[in-house]
């Protein structure tokens, strides 16, 4: 759980509101946005509990205040197994194959999608996701079906789906974006408070 003790939905200190970022990752871009947008979160709202956690690790009931998720654009889409799958083994950087080897990486296990598909309650009263993809015009993008998926459970989604730059297949990611994505935060968590 990135460094912080597992919640699985408890609730926070003293009643403090919750957050939680539920990211998956196959190289690290996604982690690395979902630990910027955990810090515009906090700096937003300072007296929350926020949690940044991997999709391997988060309870499937989780309940929380504040939800965001977040992962790759596979295939146009949320990831699947055959798209985990195919990570490649032969990764052209030593900084990217870094990333791959540091992650548990998303084929171990499911995804954002089989994550969402399992819900079977509301798990946060608000929520927001984004994605992480490479920069051309692309026709849909995972973060559009993780908000359908998450409206669907019950969630009021406060922020358009969002997505963030990669270089590349397997990034970095580009300039400028982990602030983007620090400034995001704050602005979800601004939405979410404003109710
Ligand atoms: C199998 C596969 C399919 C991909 N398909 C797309 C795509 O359709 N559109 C896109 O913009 N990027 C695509 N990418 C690039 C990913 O979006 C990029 O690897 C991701 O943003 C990196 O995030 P991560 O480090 O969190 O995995 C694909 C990457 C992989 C490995």
């Amino acid at each position: 759980m990135d460094g912080q003790r597992p919640e699985g939905g408890r609730p926070g200190r003293g009643g403090a509101v919750r957050a939680h970022v539920v990211y998956e990752s196959m190289f690290g871009n996604s982690r690395a946005v979902a630990h910027a947008v955990a810090e515009g979160l906090r700096a937003a709202l300072p007296d929350a509990d926020v949690t940044v956690v991997n999709v391997l690790e988060v309870a499937d009931d989780l309940r929380t205040d504040v939800l965001v998720v977040g992962g790759p654009t596979h295939a146009f889409s949320m990831s699947r197994p055959e798209t985990r799958a195919s990570r490649p083994t032969h990764l052209t950087t030593d900084e990217a194959r870094r990333a791959a080897e540091s992650q548990p990486g998303a084929d171990a296990g499911r995804g954002v999608r089989e994550w969402l598909e399992q819900l079977t309650a509301v798990p946060a009263p608000v929520a927001a996701t984004f994605d992480t993809r490479v920069n051309r015009p692309v026709p849909k993008r995972a973060a559009s079906g993780m908000a359908r998926r998450l409206r669907s459970a019950g969630c009021r989604l406060v922020a358009p789906p969002q997505g963030f730059f990669v270089h590349g297949m397997h990034g970095p990611l580009a300039d400028g974006e982990l602030d983007r994505a620090t400034a995001w935060g704050g602005l979800v968590a601004r939405a979410a408070l404003e109710g």
